[in-house]
């Protein structure tokens, strides 16, 4: 029986939980076997996880997949946990959860982590025996790091005593091997536009809020001084594409020779108004200025981005921020905690036609931060231009104002709804019709981006 390791999609949080299911039958008559029949994988929280790229599933031959391994990220820490691993047992000793563990462990590694942690059950062979084979040692369960796991251990009457947390060191890079990057979303809180420039570019006051979500690229070096995207992008030729054109803009800066092979995972909508295209090109120049060494400060990667677009700028940076000018006048902010559903209309909303739109309203008077804060100012001006323009927006902006204030991001098509909890954020989501498609994010002050290259600068971590 052959089988392959893929990345999870959404459509499989069922036959995912149902694994699970048969995989803890295994447990019968063992002692944690109360807790295990009591407590299973909440779905919404796997799909978010599969959403984050952190969930590889085991496919056979017939496209069932027998077996998945999900990753769990704690903030800014450079381990990663295994947050869940099974395998059916009709499909049991064949080398698949060895498959999956190695699977994870190597994108754990090209994402910069130095290690893996999880927690397992001493006294069954598929457990913690399996893990030591394949590079895992125990340690003290009784770090701080594992305080959090063993307190819900604790709640599901889960037997401490059998409990054994283990960690695997992951070796750093070594030059030409693929690093693993992420190329968050944003979302604009508010819009205004003030006035106009010779130019005909227009000045602008935003917030930009970084998300927790977004596109994965991969960057492997090369010496011969190619720039190629090994992933078909459709309707984006590979020399238009924002992340060929941002490697290209930085290899003047860069020694002589330096090239990159790049792949992407494009999971931000094109054309949304989430800024996915200036996101990927703004991890290009961060992570290629690190890889190739070429020493580039920020300021300089932020004027080489805006090159490439209005919205690169807040990425190269990497903290959410109030924005002016045309979008590169960044003052950081600390926003509050939220959640984010955020509604895909399926419509195409040309930037460029709305900024030339007749009828927007282009001499705002100039909102102040303050307004922002006390939640003053939320309006986004292109809201009534894609409101009359585009009827599958309005009826997003409809459907999502049915749970509260839904609003507009960037130039659109994408709509937003903020939350107080990742539940109720998720709760909405499920209920979103067939002809949108809902993600939930949560906001995020310090991009993923820039938590990526401190991981893959740690100390001992050559990146270059
Ligand atoms: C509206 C915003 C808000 O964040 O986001 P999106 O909806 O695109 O995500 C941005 O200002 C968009 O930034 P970005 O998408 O990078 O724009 P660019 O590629 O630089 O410009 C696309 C076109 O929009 C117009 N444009 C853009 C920005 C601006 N301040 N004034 C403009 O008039 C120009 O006609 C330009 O040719
Ligand atoms: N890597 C890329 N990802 C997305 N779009 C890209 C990319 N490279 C070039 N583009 C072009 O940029 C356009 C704007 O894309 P995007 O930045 O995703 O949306 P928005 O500006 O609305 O936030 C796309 O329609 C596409 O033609």
């Amino acid at each position: 029986m052959t089988f392959h390791i893929e990345r999870a999609r959404p459509d499989q949080v069922d036959a995912l939980c149902a694994i699970e299911r048969a995989a803890v039958e295994l447990f019968r008559g063992h002692r944690a076997w109360p807790s295990y029949r009591r407590v299973s994988v909440p779905p919404e929280v796997l799909r978010e996880a599969i959403a984050r790229g952190l969930v590889w599933v085991a496919v056979i031959g017939s496209g069932e997949p027998v077996g998945f391994v999900w990753l769990d990220a704690e903030e800014g820490g450079d381990a990663i946990g295994i947050a869940e691993m099974d395998v059916l047992p009709s499909h049991g000793r064949r080398g698949i959860g060895a498959a999956l563990l190695e699977h994870a462990c190597g994108w754990a590694r090209a994402a910069g982590y130095h290690r893996v942690d999880l927690g397992t059950l001493v006294d069954v062979a598929w457990n913690a025996p399996f893990y030591a084979k394949h590079g895992f040692t125990a340690v003290d369960k009784d770090d701080l790091r594992f305080a959090f796991a063993r307190e819900r251990d604790r709640e599901n009457g889960f037997p401490d005593d059998l409990r054994v947390f283990m960690s695997r060191p992951l070796a750093p890079l070594s030059p030409g091997e693929w690093s693993v990057w992420p190329a968050p979303a944003k979302l604009n809180l508010f819009l205004r536009i003030t006035g106009r420039r010779a130019d005909g570019y227009h000045e602008l006051q935003t917030v930009f809020q970084l998300l927790d979500w977004g596109d994965e690229i991969s960057l492997r070096v090369r010496h011969d001084g190619e720039v190629h995207r090994l992933t078909d992008v459709p309707e984006v030729p590979a020399d238009t594409d924002l992340v060929v054109r941002a490697a290209r803009l930085l290899q003047p800066h860069a020694p002589a020779g330096a090239g990159a092979d790049i792949e992407l995972v494009k999971r931000i909508p094109m054309g949304g108004g989430l800024g996915g295209g200036s996101s990927d090109a703004a991890t290009v120049l961060v992570a290629l200025n690190w890889l190739w060494g070429a020493g580039l400060g920020e300021d300089e990667l932020a004027d080489l981005g805006r090159q490439l677009g209005a919205d690169v700028p807040v990425f190269v940076r990497g903290r959410s921020a109030w924005a002016e000018g045309v979008g590169e006048k960044l003052t950081p902010l600390t926003l509050p905690r939220a959640w984010y559903v955020v509604l895909e209309p399926h419509e195409h909303v040309p930037t460029a036609a709305l900024f030339q739109a007749p009828e927007l309203t282009r001499n705002a008077p100039p909102a102040t931060i303050s307004s922002f804060a006390s939640g003053e100012t939320v309006e986004n001006t292109f809201t009534p231009v894609v409101r009359a323009r585009h009827p599958r927006v309005a009826a997003a902006l409809d459907w999502l104002g049915g749970f509260g204030r839904a609003r507009l991001s960037g130039s659109g098509a994408c709509v937003f709804l903020e939350t107080e909890s990742p539940e109720r954020a998720e709760a909405v989501a499920q209920r979103c019709p067939p002809r949108f498609t809902a993600h939930v994010a949560m906001g995020v002050n310090t991009s993923t981006l820039h938590v990526t290259l401190a991981r893959h600068r740690g100390v001992g971590r050559a990146g270059k």
